[in-house]
């Protein structure tokens, strides 16, 4: 935000959510923290108005995203299902994807042991204790601007080289598990990646293409504490991500939902055994000049356990210049989105509660 342009207005909130915000965000205990004390009922700070709730009349019953056998990823009948996923669905799951079952496992033990941890001790990671600006605990996703909070905490671990250098100054409970599990999904990352923009006729993946659209790994934990009445609240808005693409491997709980482009109703993704979920974010919608779409999705957290999913946002580096590819654009297709930076898109990105896709606007032309 530049030094002229006006403080989002503070969100107006009554005496009871305000020593709720102190608890979950000033003192630092997250909702993880609010939930362990054994509340009963959702409290007001959490709760959202009826409209924004997910009504089950809009989940879709007879729905599914595509899930997709990548055992062989050179196959045509492969990558052909990925560039149609990606364009018509902007999310799917992949099966037979190369990274190790026990990985998946150990990384979601690894969340657990952490959200697992005393308040304190997570605290220490709180957003200003940090002993380092890699690793960060935030709740919510922009509690500053938000009249209602989202029922989730999140550890986020910056990953590029240069940021695997303050390794030793991460939680010892689980940055083992978060390097090795970055390390077996890359290959899957670089594939995916080399896949989609073939699908737009871009021959290579050379260094200057790595860096605006590969440079950083950010790895997530994502922690929502049982609720006691998830359809009340949101774990996270609908939103899209501000990444090229999302890996995202969650629990068995279920609770993600992804929104139907042609009739709006949201389709549940459910839990597949050792798959990952693929998902479009901006940047990839960007640079392709929407052949490849983000889309909407939403959580909602699990009404008797903690659920926790692992994220890997793969996105450009900070000041690499983000906008519709030359070769999405030879044959004199107009561009969509102008040029921006990349640190600019991400401020804007994360500086108002997640609403649908608006955050696209920013490079709208
Ligand atoms: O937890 C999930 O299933 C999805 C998480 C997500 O959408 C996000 O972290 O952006
Ligand atoms: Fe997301």
């Amino acid at each position: 935000m530049s030094l002229t342009s006006p403080a989002p207005a503070m969100p107006r909130r009554d005496p009871n959510s305000e020593k709720t915000i102190d608890f979950v965000v000033n003192k630092g205990n997250g909702i993880k923290g609010l939930a362990d004390t054994g509340i009963e009922s959702v409290p007001q700070l959490y709760i959202l108005p009826p409209e924004e709730r997910l009504e089950p009349s809009s989940i879709s019953t007879h729905r599914s995203i595509p899930v997709i056998d990548v055992s062989n990823w050179d196959d045509p009948v492969v990558t052909e299902s990925i560039c149609e996923a990606a364009g018509k669905w902007g999310f799917f799951q992949i099966i037979n994807h190369g990274v190790p079952l026990e990985a998946l496992d150990a990384i979601k033990e690894a969340a657990h042991r952490f959200f697992g941890l005393p308040s304190e001790e997570r605290n220490k990671y709180w957003a200003g204790n940090s002993p380092t600006e890699t690793v960060v605990l935030k709740t919510s996703f922009a509690p500053q601007a938000e009249s209602v909070l989202e029922w989730k905490d999140y550890l986020s671990f910056r990953c590029s080289p240069g940021d695997l250098e303050s390794f030793p100054l991460w939680p010892s409970v689980c940055r083992d598990e978060v390097v090795k599990y970055l390390e077996s999904a890359k290959p899957v990352i670089r594939k995916l990646l080399e896949i989609l923009l073939k699908g737009l006729k871009v021959k290579e993946m050379d260094k200057a293409r790595e860096y605006s659209l590969m440079a950083t790994p950010i790895v997530n934990f994502n922690c929502f504490p049982r609720c006691p009445n998830p359809y009340l609240t949101a774990g996270i808005r609908p939103h899209s991500d501000g990444s090229t693409i999302t890996i995202l491997l969650q629990d068995d709980n279920g609770g993600l939902y992804v929104r139907a482009t042609d009739d709006n109703s949201w389709i549940h993704v459910p839990p597949v055994n050792g798959a990952l979920v693929i998902n479009v974010g901006d940047i990839l919608q960007i640079t392709s000049n929407d052949r490849y779409k983000s889309i909407e999705h939403r959580v909602v957290a699990n009404g008797s356990k903690d659920r926790v999913s692992v994220p890997i946002f793969v996105i450009p580096g900070a000041d690499a210049v983000v906008g519709p590819m030359p070769e999405v654009l030879q044959s004199g297709e107009q561009p969509l989105y102008k040029e921006v930076v990349f640190s600019d898109y991400l401020k804007n990105f994360f500086s108002s509660k997640h609403d649908g896709k608006k955050t696209l606007d920013f490079a709208r032309i």
